[in-house]
């Protein structure tokens, strides 16, 4: 099972590699104004998800907003290290 540490390992290589059809690259690509976006959106889906849905529904969302925070992360230059140490 993928853990945070590898699904950022991951989305650094696609940065670094720029494989065609990544989903990764075209969300660097947008910029971080449209990164932001979509990590309220998803944001969002989460807080909606933990009133209405289920729980895989939730987990799911909450996957995709991990997903999205790695992407501004890697956007703006960050480590994990820089984020863990606040924890
Ligand atoms: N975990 C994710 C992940 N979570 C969410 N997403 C993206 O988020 C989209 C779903 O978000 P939305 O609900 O906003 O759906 P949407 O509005 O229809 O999507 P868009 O039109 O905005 O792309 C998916 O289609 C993916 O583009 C992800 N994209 C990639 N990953 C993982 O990242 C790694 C690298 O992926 P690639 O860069 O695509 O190779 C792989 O391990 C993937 O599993």
């Amino acid at each position: 099972m993928k853990t945070f540490d590898a699904l950022f390992a991951e989305l650094q290589e696609r940065a670094d590699q720029r494989p065609e059809g990544s989903s990764t690259v075209a969300a660097l690509d947008a910029g971080v104004h449209a990164q932001g976006k979509k990590v309220l959106e998803e944001a969002g889906e989460v807080w909606l998800a933990a009133e209405h849905e289920s729980d895989e529904e939730l987990a799911e969302e909450i996957s995709q907003l991990l997903y999205r925070a790695q992407v501004i992360m890697l956007a703006r230059g960050l480590s994990l290290e820089d984020v863990y140490r606040h924890l």
